[in-house]
């Protein structure tokens, strides 16, 4: 993926508070949700206590008359504990699945300041593992940790001061390591274990992932190929790294679980032989072991929640991780703090020039040579430009700049006379609308997807942008018109129909400039001549086209080319008169 430095990913206690404070408008129906499951708990074990000592007491006295208010009690105590487990639950699940839809949100509203320029090199598989599995795991960390942990903490606390007051203060002295030991340290042993094997797995989940949707978007390529064999092999290695993370996971799992059974036992153990010691000496009686060895086993259910939750708390975290790397990744480019009143600059403006270039270079992270270096260049308003070169000499980078998919390493780009980087992103990128060499289809309908980025625009306008984009005759030749349902990525559509509407997409959005990047290339001779007509008419001398190609035969007809080589303009002017001179347009055009 290509990363932006970001914050580095805190450990666990950092993504638990992190993700305390982005669902912090949670914290009431949560702290709910514990004190529901703490109250609850100690109901339970004072549900065995009573039930105990009611026995034992019945069994001594030889009087069974005593069991019916202990009866009595159990049963109104047993309502209780029920109407608190449903309600815990209720208002456990609640908080967990409000949380995952604000972490959703809060993932689209993150991540779409990064893109294009984050996403571009990334995995789609993994960015919707992260999007999607990581975001649900997190449910664990809400409605199955934080209660459970906080009751795990606090029931044996009660339950032993209660012991100590109520029963033999030596007696709590002997139960507290059990809690000690399953709450707090096997928990934290383990952990250090597994953390690092579970974000492998996490990782390796992510690469199967990617590796998955590739597979998918490129079948054509590996069918036709014959790289099947390889893909599988891949593939393969990728989940036998996975399974070693899981193995090693789920073997520390099983000896934690172990570890918990022998404590809580071996506790059992230590309370009889010390209350046996005790009740020789006459300090205590019967029913005093008896019910210590009744709040010993009735903790034992919440403490033990800690080991049942340690291991999915691991995972949750692993993709907790995941998002904050991508949540907390510094943007590309950033939203203007204060943006400056645009328009006015704009009207202010004495400059006829729309786009202007000033000194602007830009190499891309961790590449050593610059994909523009030194460019000076200036749009007039209303103009038909070019920017023609070989590939890679840098034609697509220079219009990316424009609408600040990266901005400048050095340099700086004005939009009617307003430093790009002064202009809010949304007012920037309606105002100067790009052609991507690969568009998106949405799986939508047709009428969706040119609506795109006008989704308010009248029946008219839409008219109007498909006949510029030639693409109206298409579109009655279909039975249900615009309501077409589209597929994902356009897989119904010819490469000029996408091509087409795509153009369509941008041209109902009413741009000041038009960037046309290669994105004529798979029209027909005549289909293509209508559409440049077309949309000169369209752009009528108020509206600027800037025109990336390497087919440079095509654009003849514009009023300035600028051609680019590794870079750096290398020559300038009117396509006519340089065409006849012997300079580098000259010599793409005779390529052609
Ligand atoms: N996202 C990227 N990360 C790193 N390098 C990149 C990236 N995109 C482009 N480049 C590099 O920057 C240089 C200019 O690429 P650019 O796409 O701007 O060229 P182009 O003239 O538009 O090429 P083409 O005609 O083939 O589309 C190339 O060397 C390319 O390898």
């Amino acid at each position: 993926m290509t990363a932006t430095p970001g914050h580095t990913t805190p450990g666990r206690a950092g993504l638990a508070r992190w993700l305390l404070h982005h669902t912090r408008d949670l914290l009431k129906p949560l702290g709910l949700a514990i004190v529901l499951r703490v109250i609850g708990q100690l109901v339970g074990v004072a549900l065995l206590v009573i039930a105990v000592d009611g026995v034992v007491r019945a069994l001594t006295t030889g009087n069974t008359d005593v069991l019916w208010p202990t009866v009595t009690t159990l049963v109104v105590l047993a309502l209780v504990k029920a109407v608190l487990r449903y309600l815990e639950q209720y208002s456990g699940h609640y908080v967990a699945f409000a949380a995952l839809a604000s972490l959703r949100r809060l993932f689209f509203a993150r991540l779409a300041p990064q893109a294009p320029a984050a996403t571009d090199g990334a995995s789609s598989g993994d960015l919707s593992t992260r999007a999607t599995r990581d975001i649900d795991r997190v449910e664990v960390f809400f409605a199955h940790t934080v209660p459970p942990a906080v009751s795990a903490v606090v029931v044996p606390i009660v339950a032993l001061v209660w012991t100590a007051i109520a029963v033999d203060p030596t007696l709590a002295l002997v139960m507290l390591p059990v809690p000690v030991l399953v709450v707090a340290v096997i928990p934290f042993l383990s952990g250090g274990l597994t953390w690092k094997a579970t974000r492998e797995r996490g990782a390796a989940s992510g690469r199967i992932a990617g590796h998955v949707s590739d597979s998918i978007a490129g079948v054509r390529e590996i069918l036709g190929f014959d790289h099947r064999d390889a893909r599988l092999a891949e593939l393969d290695a990728l989940g036998r790294s996975s399974a070693r993370a899981a193995r090693r996971v789920s073997g520390v799992a099983g000896l934690r679980g172990a570890l918990v059974q022998a404590v809580q036992f071996g506790g059992i153990v230590a309370l009889l032989v010390m209350g046996s010691e005790r009740a020789a000496t006459g300090a205590i009686d019967a029913t005093d072991i008896a019910v210590a060895i009744a709040v010993l086993i009735g903790i034992a259910g919440p403490t033990r929640a800690v080991d049942g939750f340690v291991a999915d708390l691991d995972a949750s975290f692993a993709s907790a991780a995941r998002l904050f790397e991508v949540l907390e990744r510094e943007p590309v480019v950033a939203e203007t703090s204060a943006p400056t009143d645009s328009h006015a600059a704009r009207t202010s403006s004495s400059t006829t020039d729309v786009v202007r270039f000033d000194g602007v270079s830009f190499s891309y992270p961790g590449s050593a040579s610059a994909a523009v270096a030194g460019v000076d260049w200036s749009v007039p308003r209303g103009a038909h430009v070019a920017v023609v070169g070989v590939s890679g000499s840098g034609k697509s980078t220079l219009t990316s700049l424009l609408t600040r998919t990266w901005d400048p390493t050095d340099g700086s780009l004005r939009l009617e006379g307003a430093d790009v980087r002064t202009l809010p992103l949304g007012e920037l990128r309606d105002r100067v609308a790009i052609v991507n060499q690969r568009p998106f289809v949405f799986g939508r309908s047709l009428r969706d997807n040119v609506l795109l980025g006008a989704p308010d625009a009248s029946d008219e306008q839409l008219a109007a942008a498909l006949h510029t984009a030639a693409l109206d005759e298409f579109v009655s030749s279909l039975p249900d018109g615009l309501d077409t349902p589209l597929r994902e990525r356009g897989a119904r559509l010819s490469g000029g129909q996408l091509q087409r509407l795509a153009l369509a997409r941008a041209v109902v959005t009413d741009p000041d400039v038009l960037v046309l990047d290669e994105s004529t290339g798979a029209l027909d001779p005549a289909t293509e001549a209508t559409v440049r007509e077309r949309l000169a008419a369209w752009a009528a001398g108020r509206r600027t086209i800037i025109e990336v190609t390497h087919r440079v035969d095509q654009v003849l007809g514009a009023d300035e080319v600028l051609v680019l080589d590794r870079g750096r303009v290398v020559e300038r002017g009117v396509p006519r008169t340089l065409a006849d001179a012997d300079g580098p347009f000259a010599s793409l055009l005779a390529r052609v």
